[in-house]
Formats: structure tokens, C-alpha cells, sequence
């Protein structure tokens, strides 16, 4: 495909997501119906959809859209604003040649707001503010931009010195990260990796280098029994299991762990996916990586700053501070429960874990820790609770 091509079926597939649909859908659909694009195009509209999404607001101003709400906006308008945004040039992309979209007028749209330029809704930079104070405008800017891709080694398996010179080997650059001993950060994508035996084999899994870096904060001795009751994929649980815990895992909904126990065996370990956690407590430890509204792992899912709402983040707060107390009455006395976000927000944070701490006496607060998004990682929160023996 062309640039211009790529670009135009970027504007398709955002059409639809700007009505309401949702991303992943639509990029699956539209490579569904588009058996001709490879690899390479797939990848490439998905960058460009993704960038749009996490420049929404000040790509559909640069465009011409105004500022408006995401239905009132014009796919190809936020397309062109984005690739002015990237210091292409509109016109010999938007020419009509080679599939590639047509030509469009671009005025001027004037200075850009402070709150456009934000990139996040209205009603949320107060929260930001009031969560990051200063760091609040480099919090929100930094999620206008592309994550890294990190990867974690499986230590119980490997060495990150054996996984670095078999990524050189083949031709992935890749640096150690400072910010966990398992994390491994690309420089480009990670395209084709997952087929390689470092995958197959186990050795390595695809996480945020903040993620991995809550777990090793963790207060975990090998042969501790530890339960991931929010689970989901099993990220943390198999992050968990690589350190010698016997882990457990759940999940509200099971569906999300079924591929769990297939990557734990390719990792080496066994993990146990229960339906009825408290028919096996007390547990030494329990994670509690709850639902939250994800906003320090924005850039990994753009869509998701657009859609939260206030009314959502009030049932989120409902949700972790119940899952909070059910982590906590199945920790065996003297236990500890790892509460775990990646949101920056402190409501979800900070607000959930005191407002237990206020009315549990027998709970104290053993360690805490805030990772703000940034080129080394995503945005996280970790409590660390203790439970009187
Ligand atoms: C942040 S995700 C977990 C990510 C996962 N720990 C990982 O590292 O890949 C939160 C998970 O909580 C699950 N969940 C939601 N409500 C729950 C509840 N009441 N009890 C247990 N799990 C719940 C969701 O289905 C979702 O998979």
C-alpha cells in the first residue's frame, strides 16, 4: 500500500471509533476485509490510529475540526491534523493518486487552547492536577506520545545478558532498563519477536517495565502462596511464579485467564486458576491488581482517555475499595496484600488504600510507591499492605 493509501484506511477505520466503536474491533474488522494489506500496512494504519487517539483533541483542531466532541469530528480532518502534527506534508500525502485521500482545504485554525493542546477531556485536568501538582502538564503531554516496548526475562529460566545477545542476533536493538533486573527495552517495535523461541520457549513475556518492577517490590519469599485475584492475562502472575511463588490465580472473569495456564507451562511454571479463592485461603499474599481507569497506560490505549467518565471512575472507586477488602480477608494474619493500579490518579490510589487504612487498625501501611508515565515506563500505583499476625 501507499502512504496515502495507509493513510486512507486510517481514516476509515477512526470513522466508526469516533461514533463510539471500539479500536481493536474496528482495526480487526478492517484487516478482515483487507486480506491484500500485509504485515507491514496493517502495522503501519495502526500507528497512525493510534496516534490519532492519543492526540485527538489538537489533531482535530490542526485539522479544522474545531473543538468538538468526538462525534463532531471528521476523521480525515483529524488524520491530516495529526500528519501536520508529525511535520509531513498534507498535500502530497492527501493528493487522491494510489488510493490516498483526497485533497482537503486546511485554514489556519489559530492558536491552539492550553486545554486542547492537552489532549485530555475537560473535566479531567483538574484531575490530573489535583493528583500530579507539578508534574501534572508532563504527565498529560507524555501521553500524547508512543510507549516503549519492553520485554520481561524469565530469570528462573535465563539471563538478561543471554536474552540481550540472542536479541542482537536477531537484529532487534534492545537495552537493559534500570528500573527492574528483568526488564529489556526495544528500540523499535517488537515485529516478528513473538515467533521466535525467546517467546516459545518461555524465556521472556511482553510487560511494561513498571509493571515489572511492582512485582519485585513485592514482599514475596520463594515458596510463599500467593494469590493474583484480579489476574486477567497473568501478567503479574506469571512475573510472580518467575520469583518462586506458588501462585494462584482469579479472576471475575475466567475467560481472561484462559491462556494462562499454556504461558505458565511455556514459562516453566505451574499456575493454579481457581473460581473460588476462598475455598484455598489464607493466602501468605495477595495481589489486588484491580480495574482501574488505566490512565498511566494511556498511551498503550489511547481510546480509553476518551471514553472514562466521571460516573465510571465513582464505580471504579466502588469496585477497588470492595475488591481491596475481599484481598484483605483472604491474606492470612500477618500476610501481606499488594494493591496494584495503573492509574496516576490518587482516588484510585492513594484514596482507596487510606480510606481501608482508616478503619483497619490491625492493617499498616508497609511500603508505597507512585511510577509517573514516561519514556522508562507506564504510570503505576503500589500499597503495600501488612495484616497484624
Ligand atoms: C488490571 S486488570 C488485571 C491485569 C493483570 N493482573 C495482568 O497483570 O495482566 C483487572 C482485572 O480485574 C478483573 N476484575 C474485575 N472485577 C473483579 C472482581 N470483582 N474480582 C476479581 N477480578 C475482577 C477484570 O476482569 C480484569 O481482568
Amino acid at each position: 500500500m501507499t502512504p496515502g493509501a495507509r493513510l486512507q484506511a486510517a481514516i476509515e477505520i477512526l470513522e466508526p471509533i469516533l461514533a463510539g466503536q471500539a479500536a481493536e474491533r474496528e482495526l480487526t474488522t478492517w484487516a478482515r476485509g483487507h486480506r491484500f494489506a500485509g504485515s507491514g500496512d496493517r502495522a503501519a494504519i495502526r500507528d497512525h490510529v493510534f496516534d490519532a487517539l492519543r492526540r485527538l483533541r489538537s489533531a482535530a483542531w490542526a485539522g479544522g475540526c474545531g473543538d468538538v466532541p468526538l462525534d463532531r469530528m471528521e476523521a480525515r480532518r483529524v488524520i491530516a491534523g495529526l500528519i501536520m502534527q508529525q511535520g509531513a506534508d498534507v498535500a502530497t500525502l492527501f493528493n487522491g493518486q494510489g488510493y490516498g485521500p483526497e485533497p482537503i482545504d486546511l485554514a489556519d485554525p489559530g492558536p491552539v487552547p492550553a486545554a486542547v493542546a492537552a489532549d485530555v477531556p475537560d473535566w479531567m485536568q483538574p484531575l490530573f492536577r489535583d493528583s500530579l501538582d507539578a508534574e501534572a502538564e508532563t504527565v498529560m503531554a507524555s501521553l500524547r506520545d508512543r510507549a516503549a516496548v519492553f520485554l520481561r526475562v524469565n530469570l528462573a529460566r535465563t539471563s538478561r545478558d543471554s536474552v540481550l545477545k540472542e536479541l542482537e542476533t536477531l537484529g532487534h536493538a534492545a537495552d537493559p532498563s534500570d528500573v527492574a533486573n528483568t526488564a529489556i527495552r526495544l528500540r523499535g517495535a517488537p515485529r516478528g519477536l513473538t515467533q521466535t523461541p525467546l517467546f516459545a520457549d518461555g524465556l521472556v513475556e511482553l510487560q511494561d517495565a513498571g509493571s515489572q518492577a511492582l512485582v519485585a517490590r513485592l514482599p514475596c519469599r520463594a515458596g510463599a502462596r500467593v494469590l493474583d485475584l484480579c489476574a486477567g492475562g497473568g501478567g503479574k502472575a506469571l512475573a510472580l511464579a518467575d520469583r518462586g511463588c506458588v501462585v494462584s490465580a482469579h479472576d471475575i472473569d475466567a475467560d481472561r485467564m484462559a491462556d494462562l495456564p499454556v504461558r505458565a507451562a511455556r514459562a516453566g511454571q505451574t499456575i493454579d486458576c481457581l473460581t473460588d479463592p476462598a475455598a484455598s485461603s489464607p493466602f501468605d499474599g495477595v495481589v489486588a491488581d484491580v480495574p482501574c481507569s488505566g490512565s498511566g497506560s494511556w498511551r498503550r490505549a489511547p481510546e480509553a482517555k476518551w471514553r472514562l467518565t466521571p460516573a465510571r471512575l465513582a464505580e471504579l472507586h466502588e469496585l477497588q475499595s470492595t475488591i481491596l477488602a475481599r484481598a484483605e480477608r483472604l491474606t492470612v494474619p500477618g500476610g501481606w496484600i499488594g494493591y496494584m493500579t495503573c492509574s496516576v490518579f490518587a482516588a484510585e490510589n492513594a484514596g482507596v488504600v487510606d480510606a481501608m487504612l482508616a478503619c483497619r487498625p490491625d492493617l499498616t501501611l508497609e511500603s508505597r510507591v507512585d511510577l509517573r508515565p514516561g519514556p522508562d515506563h507506564d504510570g503505576f500505583h503500589l500499597s503495600v499492605l501488612r495484616k497484624n499476625a
